[in-house]
């Protein structure tokens, strides 16, 4: 969360903050992804610059009801229509004031100047008024001391997933909440066809770059602090891709061999593909598939900067008639599309973006998919289903009505003790992820 800045030059930084107000701007009043917001509002932006505005806006959505509060408070009324980006723009000053370590005097006097860029020249004098009202109220120590935040009784969730955490994991709640609201670590995955992990390990500390591994995910590495693709010994010849620990699991859970016929069902951006093409030479190739063309380009770059390949189809996965050749699958791994409530620490966002109606609809997409894909499996064949969700909707409970729907499926335990596995966020340091092996009667 912190990010060091000693400038007092008062233009400076200006275009970070505004990019910052813009981007939440488009997560908030327009429903766009921070991912997809962040790079249009910073693409002219110094290197510099992009991070820090990436930083504000990420670090906004992790507490943004508490800074509602503290700037609210000092709103004599809301500001609306033309006026609601200085709300933004408000809230990336506290976020600074109070989550950042960047000198006051520098963060007030960018972030006033901002409201120059974003075309709101004439309202400097409020941005100015109520950034140092915020100042004078909660004076810290040394400049180097964060100031605390109102307490959220909610931990910065909107209430319908609030109640939705506390009802499914009513043990480990408060642990998730916090979680969710941290930064997370970076992982990285050997491609053990260049290295092993402890080689890896070592071209990493040659590199300056301090890690360590993880015994329970056999070609995880997690780093000390994160670090820019560019910097990873051999990441442009594929020896090394980003993904988190618990999306690591989903190679070995497959239970592939190289003779296998597999299908890797809602593919993109092609990270668990990479990864099980790395791990075998399949005897036919693999077949992959996803419905957005955008993010199938990622599966292109990712297969060709690691020198492999698969068969890619552009398709609705429940329309097997259009891409399926008749010739059915001995593994299918199925990464269904979800509510990605397990992975809200790396997407903040996805607290205010997605809405309680949706859970239905997803749950209702997902048993769709599944009953499709079905009759693709050959007999004795094996599915895993994968989310990266913490709703039991989703996973638990989805997967109980497909096999009362399915009468040949049936479970295979992924450990003595457990059927399935619910991975909660920051366990083993990965994100909340779901794994059920189905295994389809002979
Ligand atoms: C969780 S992401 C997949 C991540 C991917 N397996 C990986 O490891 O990199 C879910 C994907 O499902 C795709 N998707 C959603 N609905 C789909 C459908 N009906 N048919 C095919 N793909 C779909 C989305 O485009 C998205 O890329």
């Amino acid at each position: 969360m912190n990010h060091n800045e000693s400038s007092s030059n008062s233009g400076q930084g200006s275009h970070s903050r505004a990019a910052a107000a813009m981007a939440l701007f488009q997560v908030l009043e327009k429903g766009e992804s921070l991912s997809a917001a962040l790079p249009h509002a910073t693409n002219k932006l110094s290197d510099a610059d992009k991070r820090l505005a990436s930083a504000i806006s990420y670090g906004v959505l992790r507490v943004l009801p508490s800074l509602n509060r503290l700037v609210g408070a000092k709103l004599d009324k809301p500001l609306k229509g033309k006026l609601k980006i200085l709300h933004y723009l408000l809230l990336v000053g506290a976020y600074q004031l109070y989550c950042q370590r960047i000198k006051d005097h520098a963060a007030v006097s960018a972030t006033v100047e901002a409201a120059r860029v974003i075309g709101k020249r004439n309202h400097k004098g409020l941005v100015n008024g109520i950034l140092r009202q915020l100042l004078r109220e909660a004076p810290a120590a040394d400049e180097s001391q964060q100031r605390e935040l109102p307490d959220d009784s909610m931990q910065n969730h909107p209430r319908w997933l609030f109640d939705a955490i506390q009802a499914d994991h009513p043990e480990h709640a408060s642990k998730i909440l916090t979680e969710n609201n941290t930064h997370p670590p970076m992982w990285l995955r050997v491609n053990q066809r260049f290295a092993t992990r402890d080689d890896y390990l070592q071209q990493l500390q040659d590199s300056g770059i301090a890690a360590k591994a993880d015994d329970s995910a056999s070609n995880a590495i997690q780093l000390d602090s994160p670090c820019p693709v560019e910097k990873l010994p051999g990441f442009a010849r594929g020896h090394v891709s980003v993904q988190d620990r618990s999306a690591q699991l989903a190679a070995d859970q497959l239970n592939v061999d190289a003779s296998h016929r597999v299908l890797d069902c809602c593919a993109a951006p092609g990270g668990k593909l990479l990864h099980l093409l790395e791990q075998h030479s399949f005897e036919q190739p693999v077949q992959a598939i996803d419905i957005d063309p955008k993010r199938l380009e990622r599966v292109d770059e990712n297969l060709e900067r690691a020198g492999l390949s698969a068969v890619i189809h552009c398709a609705d996965v429940a329309s097997t008639n259009d891409w399926w050749d008749g010739e059915p699958f001995d593994r299918i791994l199925l990464d269904a599309p979800c509510s990605a409530t397990g992975v809200i620490r790396r997407h903040p966002d996805i607290k205010w973006l997605r809405r309680a109606e949706d859970i239905n609809e997803l749950a209702h997409l997902q048993n769709q998919i599944l009953s499709s894909l079905w009759p693709l499996l050959k007999p004795g064949g094996e599915l895993l289903y994968a989310t990266c969700s913490i709703l039991r909707q989703e996973n638990q409970t989805q997967i109980e009505s497909f096999l009362k729907q399915q009468s040949g499926a049936s479970l295979i335990p992924i450990t003595a003790a457990h059927e399935t596995l619910q991975l909660l966020p920051g366990e083993y340091g990965g994100d909340g992820f779901f794994y059920a092996r189905l295994k389809k009667a002979q």
